[in-house]
């Protein structure tokens, strides 16, 4: 339990109202989460205003509101500040004792690619130093134990709860997934990091963010917050990217593929085969923590296929040599990795190849063509599920970077569906979305098969595949409603083709469902 007046010292220009000092036993920002002794946090939200739930929050033992106006009625104590998110992070933070100072915290910001550079870098640092901190869109880690991710970056109260937790459990290294909204809203402010890595920036969440110069500025605040001791990690080859060097006064190492001259480059990668390589090459002397790591070159070997995966390991290798990894422990560390979920997923790899992917936004997009491009098959088939409730702009963005990369769409190999059978109402795809992905694809020379349903389109696509055809779950496919529908499809197929003991059937099964039994495969 701690004093409240102790818990306000950490905000500003606070007035306050019916003051008592009174002890506080925890805080929430949602009623659900109210118990007695606890603080609330009222914070004008974009569907409602937390202030409405002042009163509610007092009937289940709020002792104190934290409010942007005073609200008339209720006499519990009240301490009005100018941002109650602000305010939140703040108060959190000292409530759970500042966890992340006594941690290296790494924080991974970008369009795409947060969540797989933040599983690489934990693999790495697993490998070096056993107990780790992962924070993202699919778990929360803490060591040996995880839970499933409500958010990317969590409230602010969450987070610093999590980080209090693993830094019970003795944990000295997170890696977290910062999102555009974590920065916007807060979610993060208190929280030093001692390596900022910035993926790649291109348009995406332009709903939340109102324009894309809003998504990026939001973006930019992980950078401007770094102290001098900390490191800015860049990728070299996005000019949005390297923009962000200039908003902070910390050193700067860049990485990439297509400019020699980043301080880390990619070499020689062979994405043609199921596995990726590439030769890792660190241009100049890198600094960083006392430490300098020399300009030197090794093999770096993946089971993870995709250019993208080649800059999001090469960011996880040079987190890796700056913490002083050995480059043995990253090379095993990065081999090992089998990928998380719907990211450029190998689901089935036999007669011919089915990769599952979010499909998302331009950027996310256009990196995944531009790696099917280097890959070999006999025909490529995209079953392209069209995302409900996000509206015509971003459908219309997607499909314009489908139709700019109309030479490996032959006839009608693109299947457009709707997962309307697997989602909830509100990602329910409307006509206006449907047609408008039809028109930019038929205008840019594209012509598609629609059906309706997930489960058409996925099974059409089967039907079709020949021998090294290469099949691409694309778009909003639910969690993993696009693979199973695939999977359990193809072994009806098999099944009904062959005659097949239990025994035998049970192995085909298991092969068959082997990608999907452990979806976290970073784990
Ligand atoms: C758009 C967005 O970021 N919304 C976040 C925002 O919700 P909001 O402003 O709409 O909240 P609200 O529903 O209006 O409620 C206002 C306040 O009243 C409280 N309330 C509300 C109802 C009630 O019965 N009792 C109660 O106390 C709420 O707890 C809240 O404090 O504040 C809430 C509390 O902090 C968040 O849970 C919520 O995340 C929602 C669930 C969400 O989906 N967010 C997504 C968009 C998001 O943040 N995504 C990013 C990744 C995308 C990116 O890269 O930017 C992420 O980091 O996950
Ligand atoms: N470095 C990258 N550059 C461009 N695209 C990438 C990169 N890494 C991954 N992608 C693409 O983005 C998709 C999502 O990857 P990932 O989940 O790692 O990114 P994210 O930024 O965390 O997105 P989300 O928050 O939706 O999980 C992948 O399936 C892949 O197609």
């Amino acid at each position: 339990m701690i004093e409240l007046q102790k818990i306000i010292s950490v905000l500003e220009g606070v007035e306050t109202l019916n003051f008592k000092n009174v002890l506080v036993k925890g805080i929430a920002y949602h009623t659900d989460r109210v118990e007695e002794g606890y603080i609330f946090v009222c914070i004008k939200g974009y569907q409602t205003d937390g202030h409405l739930y002042a009163q509610k929050a007092a009937s289940k033992g709020a002792l104190v509101l934290i409010v942007e106006d005073f609200i008339e009625g209720i006499a519990i104590p009240q301490v009005k500040v100018s941002n109650s998110r602000k305010a939140l992070a703040q108060i959190s933070a000292y409530f759970y004792g500042y966890p992340s100072k006594d941690m290296v915290m790494i924080g991974v910001t970008g369009t795409n690619g947060k969540t797989t550079t933040t599983f690489l870098i934990d693999r790495v640092l697993q490998k070096a130093y056993g107990k780790t901190g992962l924070i993202g869109t699919v778990i929360v880690k803490n060591g040996d134990s995880y839970i499933p991710a409500e958010l990317t970056t969590p409230e602010s109260l969450d987070l610093q709860r999590y980080l209090w937790e693993m830094k019970e459990n003795n944990i000295k290294y997170t890696t977290m997934e910062v999102s555009s909204s974590g920065l916007d809203l807060n979610r993060v402010d208190t929280i030093d990091y001692k390596i900022a890595v910035v993926n790649n920036i291109s348009r995406d969440h332009i709903d939340l963010h109102g324009s894309f110069e809003n998504y990026v500025n939001a973006k930019k605040k992980l950078v401007r917050n770094l102290k001098a001791d900390s490191v800015a990690i860049l990728n070299g080859d996005c000019t949005e990217t390297l923009n962000f060097g200039i908003e902070t006064i910390a050193p700067k190492i860049t990485f990439g593929i297509k400019n020699p001259f980043t301080s880390v480059v990619a070499e020689s990668i062979d994405l043609s085969k199921s596995e990726t390589s590439y030769k890792l090459k660190v241009n100049e002397t890198l600094v960083f923590d006392g430490r300098e790591i020399q300009p030197q070159e090794f093999e770096v070997k993946l089971k993870i296929m995709g250019l993208h995966n080649v800059y999001n390991s090469l960011v996880a290798a040079t987190v890796g040599l700056i913490m002083g990894v050995d480059v043995a422990d990253i090379q095993k560390a990065l081999y090992e990795f089998r990928g998380v979920e719907r990211r450029f997923q190998l689901i089935y790899n036999d007669e011919f190849k089915i990769i599952d992917d979010h499909f998302a936004n331009p950027g996310n997009i256009r990196i995944t063509l531009d790696t099917i491009k280097k890959m070999n098959y006999s025909q490529f088939l995209l079953v392209y599920a069209i995302r409900g409730s996000r509206g015509v702009t971003v459908n219309s963005e997607n499909a314009r970077v489908i139709a700019e990369n109309k030479e490996l769409f032959g006839l009608k190999n693109i299947i457009l569906t709707t997962s309307n059978d697997y989602v909830g109402k509100k990602d329910i795809v409307t006509d206006d979305e449907l047609n408008c992905v039809v028109k930019i694809l038929e205008e840019g020379g594209i012509k598609t098969q629609i059906y309706p349903t997930l489960a058409e389109g996925v099974k059409r696509a089967i039907d079709l595949a020949q021998k090294d055809s290469l099949i691409l779950l694309g778009g909003c496919q639910g969690m993993d409603f696009g693979a199973k529908i695939a999977l359990d499809y193809i072994y009806q197929k098999i099944v009904s083709r062959q005659k097949l003991s239990v025994k035998t059937l049970k192995e085909l099964k298991d092969k068959i469902y082997e990608p999907l039994k452990d979806r976290v495969a970073g784990i």
